[in-house]
């Protein structure tokens, strides 16, 4: 078989995780979970750094670990791209990236030759000569990107890869990996505390809690209906999908929500509109026409959320202070128009679905 298959149980002091999931080559898998719920152990064990209690893995008809197998980290054909580039800092760009061939056996000239190649696909060859210290954290983690495919693994872990970007670099970054996880047979597993990196990239999400896996499926089915209070708040999002048309999306019902198509989406395709509860007004009563980006719903619940009410409409959620809750005179049954600005509605392509895992 091609692609990952995984079945693991460990144990680090009380913690017990307890995993399966499968990622068929060419596959995104989102791995999201409350701290300490696992994540890291998952990684770990995958890249060979844990020895599993019992289970196995197999990636690629190779197995990895289990019936006494257990392949060191090194010769695992797994790439690691973690939060902070860890570049090695006395080396320069081009060889950072040719470390990975070098250290499979490619002499020096073709590793170069290799890494010169995958320095111009993330868009970084005019870096090779400078030294990790000369380049900023989104230039560092594109190079840091390349390293890791240099290699030509079978299996690419992510492990919070926007964490410790800026946020003017984390998109350029995204729009990159969402190119490029796509090309050939390899799996990716991405741990994220963000639903957009898993909505954007991942084909299908794993939700761990406490050790065990929660909530499985394709990403927009597990985030649009979450069965688990983690996945609800973390998908505390309005998504909408439909297709993508110039000026936003059209829903399934035909109506368009104006918005900002984000890199990469095109129109005609299929897509989902994102937007965060606190960007929805609330208007009390009924809309007059068919003002655009409005919705008209009933409300159906109230619930207080930090210092902020959140209120569920429809398909939709919106924040609103105690105080607009009170002058609106809003309570469930009630009609209300809710608005969202064109500008705070993000247009993503939407990542093409897969079976779940078993
Ligand atoms: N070396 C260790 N020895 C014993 N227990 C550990 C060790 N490393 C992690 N743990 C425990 O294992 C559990 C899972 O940790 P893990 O790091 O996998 O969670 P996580 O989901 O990645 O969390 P976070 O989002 O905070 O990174 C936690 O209860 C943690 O305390």
């Amino acid at each position: 078989m091609t692609g990952l298959r995984v079945d693991i149980a460990v144990r680090r002091g009380e913690f017990e995780l307890d995993a399966g999931f499968e990622v068929p080559a060419g596959g995104v898998l989102a791995v999201l979970g409350p701290n300490g719920s696992g994540k890291s152990t998952v990684l770990a064990c995958l890249a060979g750094l844990l020895r599993p209690g019992r289970g196995e893995v197999v990636l690629a008809g190779r197995r990895l670990t289990g019936d006494g197998v257990h392949v060191p980290p090194h010769r695992r054909r797994v790439g690691l791209l973690a939060q902070d580039p860890l570049l090695f800092p006395h080396l320069s760009v081009v060889d950072n990236v040719a470390f990975a061939p070098k250290a499979k056996g490619v002499p020096t000239r073709q590793a170069r030759e290799v890494a010169a190649r995958w320095l111009s696909e993330v868009d970084a060859a005019g870096l090779a000569d400078r030294k990790p210290a000369q380049l900023s954290g989104g230039q560092a983690q594109r190079v840091a990107i390349a390293r890791a495919l240099a290699g030509e693994p079978d299996l690419l872990l992510l492990d919070e890869p926007f964490a410790a970007l800026d946020v003017d670099a984390a998109p350029a970054i995204r729009a990159l990996l969402r190119r490029i996880l796509r090309d050939g047979d390899r799996a990716t597993v991405l741990v994220t505390h963000d639903p957009l990196d898993a909505l954007t990239l991942a084909d299908t999400v794993l939700v761990l809690s406490g050790g065990d896996v929660v909530e499985r499926g394709p990403t927009k089915e597990v985030l649009s209906a979450p069965r688990t209070a983690f996945t609800a708040r973390i998908a505390g999002l309005n998504l909408i999908s439909g297709t993508a048309v110039p000026e936003g999306l059209r829903a399934e019902d035909g109506t368009v929500i104006a918005g900002m198509l984000a890199a990469e989406t095109v129109a005609g395709q299929p897509a989902v509109a994102v937007f965060a509860p606190n960007a929805v007004a609330v208007y009390a009563g009924r809309a007059h026409g068919s003002p655009r980006n409005t919705i008209e719903a009933e409300v159906s619940a109230l619930e207080p959320h930090g210092p902020v009410v959140r209120l569920r409409a429809g398909a939709f959620t919106a924040d609103l202070t105690p105080a607009a809750v009170a002058d609106l005179g809003l309570e469930p049954g009630v009609v209300v128009r809710l608005a969202v600005k064109a500008t705070t509605v993000a247009v993503h392509p939407a990542p093409a679905a897969v079976g779940s895992a078993p």
